[in-house]
């Protein structure tokens, strides 16, 4: 292993995929959530199930995740052909001393938080790059569908949202969906929960990144090593 020193944000990230592994257990229906910590936490697993017989069943939160998994080996389900949920292990683009989140850089917010409701236990892996005071500087990712995006984009601008459309290339973001997304440049959100109401009451809004009393660990890699945060809720 590096020197603790020399870790950079990809070490910090297969630091805290590998120590997530030992949250899943025998047994359980596990939720596997996105993006590039996730990736870790993928491939650790993979590893884990090569190595001893851990049973479990699991579902994804986006089709690159299925992907992932299956080319190491994991088998995966539809979400709705197992029961409820034990545990989903999942990234986050900024957490606060709230245990407050922002998810959806990588888009799959919608699919993520479907997961996120239905599980039992949910933790987030990240590095310490992701641990702000108040969360807002990353955006929040917003998933529209196509009919009257235009229009939408225009009543969060007149809100004062500051939109962005999200683009790949020179085309507009496709979910898994097949939505949109628009990235809303908040800044520090003073207020999480207002914010979460407005955009959830919003028509053509199918899902926001705002992930409000959603957590229940925050596993952290840190310079240091890694830190267990057990959010009080
Ligand atoms: O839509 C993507 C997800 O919410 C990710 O979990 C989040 O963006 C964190 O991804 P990463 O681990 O790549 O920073």
């Amino acid at each position: 292993m590096k020197g603790i020193i020399e870790m950079n944000q990809n070490d910090l990230k297969a630091l805290v995929g590998q120590a997530a592994v030992d949250q899943i257990e025998s047994g359980m229906v596990v939720g596997l959530g996105s993006g590039s910590t996730v990736a870790y936490l993928i491939k650790a697993l993979g590893k884990r199930m090569q190595e001893e017989p851990l049973q479990i069943e699991t579902v994804t939160t986006s089709r690159q995740t299925m992907q992932l998994a299956q080319a190491v080996g994991i088998d995966c389900r539809q979400i709705d052909e197992v029961r409820q949920i034990d545990l989903t292990i999942d990234g986050a683009d900024e957490v606060d001393a709230d245990f407050q989140g922002i998810k959806g850089g990588g888009g799959a917010l919608l699919w993520e938080k479907i997961v996120n409701q239905s599980s039992t236990r949910n933790v987030w892996i990240i590095d310490e790059s992701k641990l702000v005071d108040r969360i807002g500087r990353f955006g929040v990712p917003v998933e529209v569908i196509p009919f009257g995006s235009q229009k939408l984009f225009q009543i969060l601008a007149d809100r004062g949202y500051h939109p962005q459309w999200r683009m790949q290339g020179d085309q507009l973001f496709k979910t898994d969906e097949g939505n949109q997304i628009i990235d809303l440049k908040t800044g520090v959100i003073a207020h999480p929960h207002a914010l979460a109401r407005d955009l959830a009451s919003t028509a053509g809004i199918v899902e926001h990144g705002l992930f409000l009393d959603a957590v229940d660990l925050v596993i952290v890699g840190r310079s240091s090593g890694v830190e267990l945060m057990k959010a009080h809720r």
